[in-house]
Protein backbone atom coordinates (compact mmCIF):
# COMPACT_ATOMS: atom_id res chain seq x y z
CA UNK A 1 0.00 0.00 0.00
CA UNK A 2 1.63 3.10 -1.27
CA UNK A 3 0.37 6.99 -0.50
CA UNK A 4 -0.69 8.17 -3.80
CA UNK A 5 1.05 11.41 -4.09
CA UNK A 6 2.00 13.71 -6.84
CA UNK A 7 5.32 14.05 -8.40
CA UNK A 8 6.91 16.55 -10.60
CA UNK A 9 9.70 15.55 -12.81
CA UNK A 10 12.86 17.51 -12.52
CA UNK A 11 11.86 20.57 -14.47
CA UNK A 12 9.14 21.24 -12.21
CA UNK A 13 6.16 22.04 -14.07
CA UNK A 14 7.30 20.66 -17.45
CA UNK A 15 5.50 18.03 -17.29
CA UNK A 16 2.08 20.15 -16.20
CA UNK A 17 1.80 20.71 -20.12
CA UNK A 18 0.46 17.28 -20.41
CA UNK A 19 -1.65 16.94 -16.68
CA UNK A 20 -3.79 19.35 -15.02
CA UNK A 21 -2.87 20.33 -11.72
CA UNK A 22 -4.89 22.27 -9.68
CA UNK A 23 -3.09 24.37 -7.10
CA UNK A 24 -4.96 22.44 -4.17
CA UNK A 25 -2.64 20.29 -4.55
CA UNK A 26 -1.04 20.73 -1.21
CA UNK A 27 -4.56 20.52 0.39
CA UNK A 28 -4.96 16.95 -1.37
CA UNK A 29 -2.17 15.79 -0.11
CA UNK A 30 -3.04 15.97 3.42
CA UNK A 31 -5.33 13.27 4.20
CA UNK A 32 -7.08 10.38 1.97
CA UNK A 33 -10.43 11.14 1.18
CA UNK A 34 -13.05 10.92 -1.46
CA UNK A 35 -13.29 12.89 -4.74
CA UNK A 36 -15.54 13.56 -6.61
CA UNK A 37 -14.81 13.16 -9.78
CA UNK A 38 -18.16 12.52 -11.84
CA UNK A 39 -20.30 15.82 -11.13
CA UNK A 40 -24.43 15.46 -11.87
CA UNK A 41 -25.38 19.25 -12.43
CA UNK A 42 -28.82 20.71 -12.11
CA UNK A 43 -29.74 20.18 -15.60
CA UNK A 44 -28.85 16.35 -14.88
CA UNK A 45 -25.88 16.57 -17.07
CA UNK A 46 -22.56 15.32 -15.81
CA UNK A 47 -19.18 16.49 -15.95
CA UNK A 48 -15.86 15.02 -15.55
CA UNK A 49 -13.09 16.77 -12.91
CA UNK A 50 -10.44 15.87 -15.38
CA UNK A 51 -8.40 17.58 -12.65
CA UNK A 52 -9.28 15.51 -9.88
CA UNK A 53 -8.99 12.17 -12.03
CA UNK A 54 -5.19 13.18 -12.81
CA UNK A 55 -4.41 14.22 -9.42
CA UNK A 56 -5.23 10.61 -8.45
CA UNK A 57 -4.43 8.32 -11.46
CA UNK A 58 -1.42 9.67 -13.50
CA UNK A 59 0.99 10.29 -9.90
CA UNK A 60 4.22 8.60 -11.22
CA UNK A 61 4.04 5.93 -8.24
CA UNK A 62 0.40 4.72 -10.11
CA UNK A 63 0.28 5.95 -13.54
CA UNK A 64 1.66 2.72 -15.41
CA UNK A 65 0.25 0.09 -12.97
CA UNK A 66 -2.46 -2.29 -14.29
CA UNK A 67 -5.32 -1.54 -12.00
CA UNK A 68 -8.59 -3.06 -10.35
CA UNK A 69 -11.27 -0.90 -10.27
CA UNK A 70 -14.01 -1.71 -7.62
CA UNK A 71 -16.85 -0.06 -7.99
CA UNK A 72 -20.80 -0.09 -5.64
CA UNK A 73 -23.30 1.15 -7.90
CA UNK A 74 -27.36 0.47 -6.97
CA UNK A 75 -30.27 2.96 -6.04
CA UNK A 76 -29.59 5.44 -3.63
CA UNK A 77 -29.65 5.20 0.11
CA UNK A 78 -28.90 1.33 0.24
CA UNK A 79 -26.31 1.47 2.55
CA UNK A 80 -23.30 1.75 -0.58
CA UNK A 81 -21.17 4.14 1.22
CA UNK A 82 -21.49 2.15 4.70
CA UNK A 83 -20.29 -0.83 3.08
CA UNK A 84 -17.53 0.87 0.89
CA UNK A 85 -16.08 1.98 4.49
CA UNK A 86 -15.62 -1.20 5.97
CA UNK A 87 -13.64 -2.08 1.98
CA UNK A 88 -11.50 0.67 3.39
CA UNK A 89 -11.13 -0.72 7.01
CA UNK A 90 -10.03 -3.49 5.10
CA UNK A 91 -7.68 -1.80 2.83
CA UNK A 92 -5.81 0.33 5.49
CA UNK A 93 -5.63 -2.81 7.78
CA UNK A 94 -2.40 -3.33 10.32
CA UNK A 95 -3.93 -6.61 11.22
CA UNK A 96 -4.37 -9.33 9.06
CA UNK A 97 -7.37 -11.32 10.52
CA UNK A 98 -8.35 -8.91 12.93
CA UNK A 99 -9.21 -6.17 9.90
CA UNK A 100 -12.68 -4.80 11.15
CA UNK A 101 -10.75 -2.94 14.30
CA UNK A 102 -11.96 -1.25 17.30
CA UNK A 103 -15.86 -2.29 17.96
CA UNK A 104 -16.39 1.78 19.36
CA UNK A 105 -15.01 3.47 16.84
CA UNK A 106 -17.28 5.22 14.51
CA UNK A 107 -17.21 4.52 10.67
CA UNK A 108 -15.44 6.87 8.52
CA UNK A 109 -14.09 7.58 5.02
CA UNK A 110 -16.87 7.65 2.05
CA UNK A 111 -19.82 10.02 3.85
CA UNK A 112 -23.08 7.97 4.48
CA UNK A 113 -26.01 8.83 7.04
CA UNK A 114 -29.43 7.59 7.39
CA UNK A 115 -32.64 9.41 6.30
CA UNK A 116 -34.43 9.27 2.77
CA UNK A 117 -32.60 12.07 1.27
CA UNK A 118 -29.55 11.19 -0.89
CA UNK A 119 -26.14 11.99 0.25
CA UNK A 120 -23.64 10.92 -2.61
CA UNK A 121 -24.56 11.74 -6.50
CA UNK A 122 -22.06 11.33 -9.55
CA UNK A 123 -19.30 9.55 -8.76
CA UNK A 124 -16.65 9.58 -6.44
CA UNK A 125 -13.49 7.71 -5.70
CA UNK A 126 -10.86 7.16 -3.24
CA UNK A 127 -7.98 9.24 -3.15
CA UNK A 128 -5.42 7.03 -2.15
CA UNK A 129 -4.70 4.05 -4.62
CA UNK A 130 -3.71 0.87 -3.10
CA UNK A 131 -0.83 -1.43 -4.29
CA UNK A 132 -1.42 -5.00 -4.30
CA UNK A 133 0.87 -7.80 -4.67
CA UNK A 134 -1.43 -9.46 -7.46
CA UNK A 135 -3.96 -7.14 -8.57
CA UNK A 136 -6.76 -7.40 -11.39
CA UNK A 137 -10.17 -5.88 -11.71
CA UNK A 138 -13.91 -6.59 -10.62
CA UNK A 139 -16.96 -4.40 -10.77
CA UNK A 140 -19.07 -4.80 -7.76
CA UNK A 141 -22.84 -3.98 -7.73
CA UNK A 142 -24.35 -3.79 -4.37
CA UNK A 143 -28.17 -4.31 -4.43
CA UNK A 144 -30.66 -4.74 -1.85
CA UNK A 145 -33.94 -7.02 -1.14
CA UNK A 146 -34.53 -9.02 -3.94
CA UNK A 147 -32.59 -9.12 -7.75
CA UNK A 148 -35.13 -7.22 -9.61
CA UNK A 149 -35.99 -7.65 -13.61
CA UNK A 150 -34.79 -3.97 -14.76
CA UNK A 151 -31.13 -4.21 -12.35
CA UNK A 152 -30.63 -7.08 -15.03
CA UNK A 153 -30.90 -4.82 -17.71
CA UNK A 154 -28.93 -1.85 -16.59
CA UNK A 155 -25.54 -3.99 -14.96
CA UNK A 156 -22.56 -4.92 -16.58
CA UNK A 157 -21.35 -6.45 -13.29
CA UNK A 158 -19.81 -9.48 -11.53
CA UNK A 159 -21.15 -9.72 -8.08
CA UNK A 160 -24.03 -9.06 -7.04
CA UNK A 161 -24.57 -8.36 -3.36
CA UNK A 162 -28.30 -8.91 -1.86
CA UNK A 163 -28.81 -6.74 1.16
CA UNK A 164 -31.47 -7.94 3.98
CA UNK A 165 -31.43 -11.34 2.99
CA UNK A 166 -33.98 -12.23 5.24
CA UNK A 167 -34.73 -15.95 3.62
CA UNK A 168 -31.64 -17.59 4.90
CA UNK A 169 -33.92 -21.36 4.96
CA UNK A 170 -34.18 -20.97 1.85
CA UNK A 171 -30.62 -20.34 0.47
CA UNK A 172 -28.23 -19.57 3.29
CA UNK A 173 -25.79 -16.18 3.52
CA UNK A 174 -22.62 -15.90 1.92
CA UNK A 175 -21.14 -16.41 -1.50
CA UNK A 176 -22.61 -20.40 -1.74
CA UNK A 177 -26.32 -19.51 -1.36
CA UNK A 178 -25.85 -16.55 -3.43
CA UNK A 179 -24.41 -18.59 -6.76
CA UNK A 180 -27.65 -20.97 -5.72
CA UNK A 181 -29.80 -17.82 -5.55
CA UNK A 182 -28.54 -16.51 -8.85
CA UNK A 183 -28.63 -19.76 -10.65
CA UNK A 184 -32.37 -19.91 -10.29
CA UNK A 185 -32.83 -16.21 -10.80
CA UNK A 186 -30.77 -16.82 -14.13
CA UNK A 187 -32.73 -19.16 -15.80
CA UNK A 188 -34.06 -18.79 -18.64
CA UNK A 189 -37.92 -19.59 -18.78
CA UNK A 190 -40.40 -19.52 -21.58
CA UNK A 191 -42.46 -17.59 -20.09
CA UNK A 192 -40.28 -14.64 -19.51
CA UNK A 193 -40.20 -11.56 -22.48
CA UNK A 194 -38.24 -11.99 -24.89
CA UNK A 195 -35.77 -9.18 -23.89
CA UNK A 196 -35.55 -11.03 -20.25
CA UNK A 197 -34.49 -13.89 -22.15
CA UNK A 198 -31.72 -12.38 -24.09
CA UNK A 199 -30.38 -10.62 -20.84
CA UNK A 200 -30.51 -14.03 -19.32
CA UNK A 201 -28.26 -15.57 -22.07
CA UNK A 202 -25.88 -12.55 -22.95
CA UNK A 203 -24.67 -11.89 -19.47
CA UNK A 204 -22.75 -15.30 -19.35
CA UNK A 205 -21.05 -14.16 -22.30
CA UNK A 206 -20.20 -10.79 -21.14
CA UNK A 207 -18.48 -11.90 -18.23
CA UNK A 208 -15.90 -14.05 -16.97
CA UNK A 209 -16.98 -14.34 -13.52
CA UNK A 210 -21.01 -13.83 -12.15
CA UNK A 211 -21.64 -14.20 -8.23
CA UNK A 212 -23.72 -13.43 -5.79
CA UNK A 213 -24.02 -12.93 -2.37
CA UNK A 214 -25.99 -12.79 0.77
CA UNK A 215 -25.75 -10.32 3.17
CA UNK A 216 -28.14 -10.61 6.55
CA UNK A 217 -29.48 -7.26 7.90
CA UNK A 218 -27.44 -5.26 9.48
CA UNK A 219 -30.31 -5.15 12.79
CA UNK A 220 -32.94 -1.98 13.29
CA UNK A 221 -30.04 0.52 15.11
CA UNK A 222 -28.00 0.80 12.11
CA UNK A 223 -31.73 0.91 9.67
CA UNK A 224 -33.45 3.09 11.92
CA UNK A 225 -31.43 5.10 14.42
CA UNK A 226 -30.74 8.82 13.47
CA UNK A 227 -27.81 8.57 16.34
CA UNK A 228 -25.98 5.24 14.81
CA UNK A 229 -22.36 6.75 13.65
CA UNK A 230 -21.27 2.99 12.77
CA UNK A 231 -19.94 1.56 15.85
CA UNK A 232 -19.52 -2.55 15.43
CA UNK A 233 -20.71 -2.79 18.59
CA UNK A 234 -24.29 -1.81 17.60
CA UNK A 235 -24.28 -4.02 14.64
CA UNK A 236 -25.72 -7.36 14.53
CA UNK A 237 -23.29 -9.95 15.06
CA UNK A 238 -24.47 -12.02 12.29
CA UNK A 239 -24.20 -9.23 9.91
CA UNK A 240 -20.40 -8.89 11.24
CA UNK A 241 -19.82 -12.40 10.65
CA UNK A 242 -20.81 -12.30 7.20
CA UNK A 243 -19.16 -9.09 6.46
CA UNK A 244 -15.63 -10.63 7.91
CA UNK A 245 -16.45 -13.43 4.99
CA UNK A 246 -17.30 -10.82 2.04
CA UNK A 247 -14.73 -8.08 2.28
CA UNK A 248 -12.03 -10.42 1.82
CA UNK A 249 -14.07 -12.30 -0.68
CA UNK A 250 -13.84 -9.33 -2.23
CA UNK A 251 -10.96 -7.66 -1.92
CA UNK A 252 -8.17 -10.03 -0.88
CA UNK A 253 -5.38 -9.93 -3.26
CA UNK A 254 -6.03 -13.64 -4.95
CA UNK A 255 -9.39 -12.78 -5.37
CA UNK A 256 -8.78 -9.29 -7.41
CA UNK A 257 -9.24 -9.26 -11.41
CA UNK A 258 -6.91 -6.34 -13.18
CA UNK A 259 -9.74 -4.63 -15.39
CA UNK A 260 -9.64 -5.84 -18.96
CA UNK A 261 -11.20 -4.09 -22.13
CA UNK A 262 -10.11 -5.78 -25.35
CA UNK A 263 -7.82 -8.46 -24.13
CA UNK A 264 -5.61 -5.33 -22.90
CA UNK A 265 -4.90 -5.01 -19.34
CA UNK A 266 -5.52 -1.42 -18.11
CA UNK A 267 -3.50 0.78 -16.49
CA UNK A 268 -3.97 3.71 -14.32
CA UNK A 269 -3.51 5.98 -17.16
CA UNK A 270 -6.02 4.04 -19.56
CA UNK A 271 -8.66 4.48 -16.65
CA UNK A 272 -8.39 7.74 -17.50
CA UNK A 273 -9.04 7.85 -20.73
CA UNK A 274 -11.79 5.80 -20.33
CA UNK A 275 -13.52 7.80 -18.18
CA UNK A 276 -12.78 10.52 -20.64
CA UNK A 277 -14.40 9.17 -23.83
CA UNK A 278 -17.45 7.50 -21.34
CA UNK A 279 -18.46 11.08 -19.98
CA UNK A 280 -18.13 12.72 -23.50
CA UNK A 281 -20.61 9.81 -25.04
CA UNK A 282 -23.00 10.43 -21.78
CA UNK A 283 -22.92 13.76 -22.12
CA UNK A 284 -25.34 13.72 -24.75
CA UNK A 285 -29.17 13.77 -24.50
CA UNK A 286 -29.63 10.20 -25.46
CA UNK A 287 -28.76 7.02 -23.76
CA UNK A 288 -25.57 6.13 -25.20
CA UNK A 289 -26.23 3.55 -28.58
CA UNK A 290 -23.70 0.52 -28.16
CA UNK A 291 -22.16 1.51 -31.63
CA UNK A 292 -21.12 5.04 -29.92
CA UNK A 293 -19.71 2.87 -26.58
CA UNK A 294 -17.66 0.99 -28.99
CA UNK A 295 -16.08 4.17 -30.77
CA UNK A 296 -15.42 5.64 -27.31
CA UNK A 297 -13.73 2.42 -26.50
CA UNK A 298 -11.49 2.40 -29.53
CA UNK A 299 -10.92 5.98 -29.06
CA UNK A 300 -9.97 5.53 -25.30
CA UNK A 301 -7.61 2.93 -26.15
CA UNK A 302 -5.93 4.72 -28.84
CA UNK A 303 -5.44 7.70 -26.72
CA UNK A 304 -4.00 5.45 -23.83
CA UNK A 305 -1.51 4.37 -26.19
CA UNK A 306 -0.41 7.58 -27.06
CA UNK A 307 -0.21 8.56 -23.35
CA UNK A 308 2.21 5.31 -22.62
CA UNK A 309 3.96 6.19 -25.44
CA UNK A 310 4.89 9.60 -24.86
CA UNK A 311 5.56 9.07 -21.26
CA UNK A 312 8.53 6.49 -22.64
CA UNK A 313 9.80 9.10 -24.79
CA UNK A 314 9.95 11.55 -22.44
CA UNK A 315 11.18 9.59 -19.46
CA UNK A 316 13.84 8.52 -21.38
CA UNK A 317 14.89 12.19 -23.05
CA UNK A 318 14.46 13.32 -19.55
CA UNK A 319 17.67 10.95 -18.93
CA UNK A 320 19.25 12.22 -21.70
CA UNK A 321 18.97 15.98 -21.48
CA UNK A 322 16.68 16.51 -18.29
CA UNK A 323 16.96 19.15 -15.25
CA UNK A 324 20.25 17.86 -14.19
CA UNK A 325 21.92 16.57 -17.28
CA UNK A 326 24.58 18.47 -18.75
CA UNK A 327 24.53 20.34 -21.97
CA UNK A 328 24.66 18.08 -25.13
CA UNK A 329 25.36 19.00 -28.21
CA UNK A 330 22.74 19.61 -30.43
CA UNK A 331 23.34 16.91 -33.13
CA UNK A 332 22.97 14.32 -30.47
CA UNK A 333 20.31 15.39 -28.87
CA UNK A 334 18.49 15.35 -32.17
CA UNK A 335 19.89 11.64 -32.94
CA UNK A 336 18.29 11.08 -29.39
CA UNK A 337 15.47 12.24 -30.13
CA UNK A 338 14.95 10.50 -33.76
CA UNK A 339 15.82 7.41 -31.77
CA UNK A 340 13.45 7.86 -28.88
CA UNK A 341 10.69 9.10 -31.60
CA UNK A 342 10.84 5.57 -33.28
CA UNK A 343 11.04 3.61 -30.09
CA UNK A 344 7.94 5.73 -29.00
CA UNK A 345 5.96 4.67 -32.11
CA UNK A 346 6.67 1.41 -32.34
CA UNK A 347 5.55 1.07 -28.90
CA UNK A 348 2.24 2.38 -30.00
CA UNK A 349 2.09 0.63 -32.78
CA UNK A 350 2.96 -2.66 -30.91
CA UNK A 351 -0.34 -2.28 -28.10
CA UNK A 352 -3.30 -3.93 -29.17
CA UNK A 353 -5.64 -1.26 -29.88
CA UNK A 354 -9.27 -1.14 -31.37
CA UNK A 355 -10.63 0.85 -34.36
CA UNK A 356 -8.38 -0.66 -36.75
CA UNK A 357 -5.14 0.80 -38.94
CA UNK A 358 -6.75 3.74 -40.29
CA UNK A 359 -8.77 4.76 -37.38
CA UNK A 360 -5.45 4.65 -35.21
CA UNK A 361 -3.54 6.75 -38.16
CA UNK A 362 -4.81 9.67 -36.88
CA UNK A 363 -3.79 8.84 -33.27
CA UNK A 364 0.02 7.90 -34.58
CA UNK A 365 0.08 11.46 -36.22
CA UNK A 366 -1.39 12.95 -32.49
CA UNK A 367 1.85 11.33 -30.98
CA UNK A 368 4.01 12.60 -33.48
CA UNK A 369 3.48 15.93 -33.24
CA UNK A 370 2.76 15.90 -29.36
CA UNK A 371 6.50 14.40 -29.20
CA UNK A 372 8.02 17.03 -31.83
CA UNK A 373 6.15 20.04 -29.25
CA UNK A 374 8.99 18.03 -26.52
CA UNK A 375 11.11 18.17 -28.65
CA UNK A 376 11.34 21.95 -29.10
CA UNK A 377 10.98 22.11 -25.09
CA UNK A 378 13.91 20.04 -24.56
CA UNK A 379 15.86 22.26 -27.03
CA UNK A 380 15.20 25.02 -25.45
CA UNK A 381 15.94 23.63 -22.13
CA UNK A 382 19.47 22.26 -23.66
CA UNK A 383 20.54 25.52 -25.11
CA UNK A 384 20.07 27.14 -22.11
CA UNK A 385 22.61 24.95 -20.40
CA UNK A 386 24.76 25.88 -22.65
CA UNK A 387 27.14 28.09 -20.84
CA UNK A 388 28.43 30.14 -23.89
CA UNK A 389 25.03 30.87 -24.57
CA UNK A 390 23.92 31.97 -21.30
CA UNK A 391 27.32 34.69 -21.58
CA UNK A 392 26.30 35.52 -24.79
CA UNK A 393 24.74 39.00 -24.03
CA UNK A 394 27.36 40.48 -21.79
CA UNK A 395 30.12 39.44 -24.06
CA UNK A 396 28.56 41.17 -27.03
CA UNK A 397 27.89 44.08 -25.20
CA UNK A 398 31.52 44.34 -23.64
CA UNK A 399 32.58 43.96 -27.48
CA UNK A 400 30.46 46.77 -28.54
CA UNK A 401 32.06 48.80 -25.82
CA UNK A 402 35.31 47.97 -26.45
CA UNK A 403 34.71 48.78 -30.11
CA UNK A 404 33.23 52.15 -29.26
CA UNK A 405 35.83 52.77 -26.31
CA UNK A 406 38.64 52.10 -28.62
CA UNK A 407 37.21 54.03 -32.03
CA UNK A 408 36.09 57.42 -29.47
CA UNK A 409 39.68 57.48 -28.82
CA UNK A 410 41.22 57.33 -32.18
CA UNK A 411 38.58 59.57 -34.00
CA UNK A 412 38.81 62.01 -31.26
CA UNK A 413 43.04 61.91 -31.60
CA UNK A 414 42.28 62.39 -35.51
CA UNK A 415 40.13 65.31 -34.23
CA UNK A 416 37.08 63.75 -35.57
CA UNK A 417 34.89 65.07 -32.97
CA UNK A 418 31.59 64.26 -33.83
CA UNK A 419 32.41 60.72 -34.75
CA UNK A 420 34.12 60.29 -31.56
CA UNK A 421 30.78 61.52 -29.55
CA UNK A 422 28.53 59.48 -31.63
CA UNK A 423 31.00 56.61 -30.44
CA UNK A 424 30.93 57.49 -26.88
CA UNK A 425 27.18 57.91 -26.95
CA UNK A 426 27.21 54.30 -28.09
CA UNK A 427 29.44 53.55 -25.59
CA UNK A 428 27.21 55.05 -23.15
CA UNK A 429 23.79 53.45 -24.10
CA UNK A 430 25.38 49.91 -24.04
CA UNK A 431 27.01 50.15 -20.74
CA UNK A 432 23.42 51.45 -19.17
CA UNK A 433 22.39 48.15 -21.76
CA UNK A 434 24.63 45.94 -19.77
CA UNK A 435 23.77 47.08 -16.09
CA UNK A 436 19.92 46.92 -16.96
CA UNK A 437 20.41 43.47 -18.45
CA UNK A 438 22.13 42.81 -15.24
CA UNK A 439 19.93 43.67 -12.83
CA UNK A 440 17.03 41.98 -14.73
CA UNK A 441 19.15 38.83 -14.75
CA UNK A 442 19.87 39.49 -10.94
CA UNK A 443 16.32 40.37 -9.82
CA UNK A 444 13.83 38.31 -12.32
CA UNK A 445 12.12 41.60 -12.90
CA UNK A 446 11.03 43.08 -16.89
CA UNK A 447 11.99 40.14 -18.30
CA UNK A 448 10.19 41.11 -21.64
CA UNK A 449 13.07 43.78 -21.59
CA UNK A 450 15.56 41.19 -20.97
CA UNK A 451 14.40 38.93 -23.53
CA UNK A 452 14.49 42.23 -26.26
CA UNK A 453 18.32 43.14 -24.94
CA UNK A 454 18.88 38.86 -25.53
CA UNK A 455 17.53 39.10 -29.13
CA UNK A 456 19.19 42.09 -30.20
CA UNK A 457 22.72 40.74 -28.84
CA UNK A 458 22.10 37.28 -30.53
CA UNK A 459 21.43 39.40 -33.79
CA UNK A 460 24.95 41.09 -33.25
CA UNK A 461 26.53 37.93 -32.26
CA UNK A 462 25.25 36.32 -35.44
CA UNK A 463 27.58 38.58 -37.60
CA UNK A 464 28.18 36.07 -39.85
CA UNK A 465 25.10 36.77 -41.87
CA UNK A 466 24.64 40.48 -41.62
CA UNK A 467 20.77 40.20 -43.33
CA UNK A 468 20.18 37.96 -40.76
CA UNK A 469 21.17 40.24 -38.36
CA UNK A 470 19.08 42.44 -39.11
CA UNK A 471 16.36 40.46 -39.87
CA UNK A 472 16.45 39.33 -36.19
CA UNK A 473 17.08 42.85 -35.23
CA UNK A 474 14.36 43.76 -36.94
CA UNK A 475 11.51 40.98 -35.43
CA UNK A 476 12.79 41.83 -31.83
CA UNK A 477 11.94 45.40 -32.90
CA UNK A 478 8.73 44.53 -34.23
CA UNK A 479 7.80 41.81 -31.15
CA UNK A 480 8.31 44.56 -28.88
CA UNK A 481 6.84 47.33 -30.13
CA UNK A 482 4.51 47.83 -27.60
CA UNK A 483 6.95 47.86 -24.62
CA UNK A 484 8.37 50.99 -26.55
CA UNK A 485 5.09 52.87 -26.41
CA UNK A 486 4.54 51.19 -23.09
CA UNK A 487 7.99 53.29 -22.12
CA UNK A 488 7.57 56.48 -24.34
CA UNK A 489 3.61 56.69 -24.04
CA UNK A 490 3.87 60.94 -25.22
CA UNK A 491 5.79 59.98 -27.66
CA UNK A 492 3.44 57.53 -28.99
CA UNK A 493 0.99 60.11 -28.43
CA UNK A 494 3.23 62.83 -30.58
CA UNK A 495 3.17 60.19 -33.64
CA UNK A 496 -0.16 59.15 -33.77
CA UNK A 497 -0.90 63.34 -33.96
CA UNK A 498 1.20 63.53 -36.41
CA UNK A 499 -0.06 60.91 -38.43
CA UNK A 500 -3.49 62.55 -38.02
CA UNK A 501 -2.04 65.89 -39.62
CA UNK A 502 -0.51 64.08 -42.29
CA UNK A 503 -3.64 62.77 -43.36
N1 LIG B 1 -31.42 -2.06 6.06
C1 LIG B 1 -30.15 -1.80 5.84
N2 LIG B 1 -29.70 -0.57 6.04
C2 LIG B 1 -28.39 -0.32 5.81
C3 LIG B 1 -27.49 -1.33 5.36
N3 LIG B 1 -26.26 -0.76 5.23
C4 LIG B 1 -26.39 0.53 5.58
N4 LIG B 1 -27.67 0.81 5.95
C5 LIG B 1 -28.23 2.09 6.36
O1 LIG B 1 -28.70 2.74 5.18
C6 LIG B 1 -28.60 4.15 5.31
C7 LIG B 1 -27.94 4.75 4.10
O2 LIG B 1 -26.57 4.38 4.04
P1 LIG B 1 -25.55 5.05 3.04
O3 LIG B 1 -24.32 4.24 3.12
O4 LIG B 1 -25.47 6.51 3.26
O5 LIG B 1 -26.31 4.75 1.67
P2 LIG B 1 -25.92 5.16 0.18
O6 LIG B 1 -26.35 4.04 -0.70
O7 LIG B 1 -24.50 5.55 0.13
O8 LIG B 1 -26.86 6.41 -0.06
P3 LIG B 1 -26.72 7.59 -1.14
O9 LIG B 1 -25.32 8.09 -1.01
O10 LIG B 1 -27.72 8.60 -0.71
O11 LIG B 1 -27.04 6.99 -2.46
C8 LIG B 1 -27.83 4.40 6.61
O12 LIG B 1 -28.75 4.76 7.60
C9 LIG B 1 -27.21 3.07 6.93
O13 LIG B 1 -27.10 2.89 8.33
C10 LIG B 1 -28.01 -2.65 5.14
O14 LIG B 1 -27.32 -3.60 4.75
N5 LIG B 1 -29.35 -2.82 5.41
MG1 LIG C 1 -23.54 7.30 -0.34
Amino acid sequence: MARNRKERNSWGGFSDRNYDWSSEEEDYEKKAQPVQVLVVKDDHSFELDEGALNRILLCETVRDKEVVAVSVAGAFRKGKSFLMDFMLRYMYKTEPVDWLGDYNAPLSGFSWRGGSERETTGIQIWSEIFLVDKPDGKKVYNLSQNVQEDDLQHLQSLIFLVRDWSFPYEFPYGADGGSKFLEKRLKVSENQHEELQNVRKHIHSCFTNISCFLLPHPGLTVATNPKFDGKLKEIDEEFIRHLKVFIPWLLSPENLDVKEINGNKITCRGLVEYFKAYIKIYQGEELPHPKSMLQATAEANNLAAVATAKDLYNKKMEEVCGGDRPFLAPTDLQHKHQELKEDSVKLFRGVKKMGGEEFSRRYLQQLENEIDELYVQYIKHNDSKNIFHAARTPATLFVVIFITYVLAAVTGFIGLDIIASLCNMIMGLTLITLCTWAYIRYSGEYRELGAVIDQVAAALWDQGSTNEALYKLYSAAATHRHLYHHAFPAQQAEAAEDHEKNM
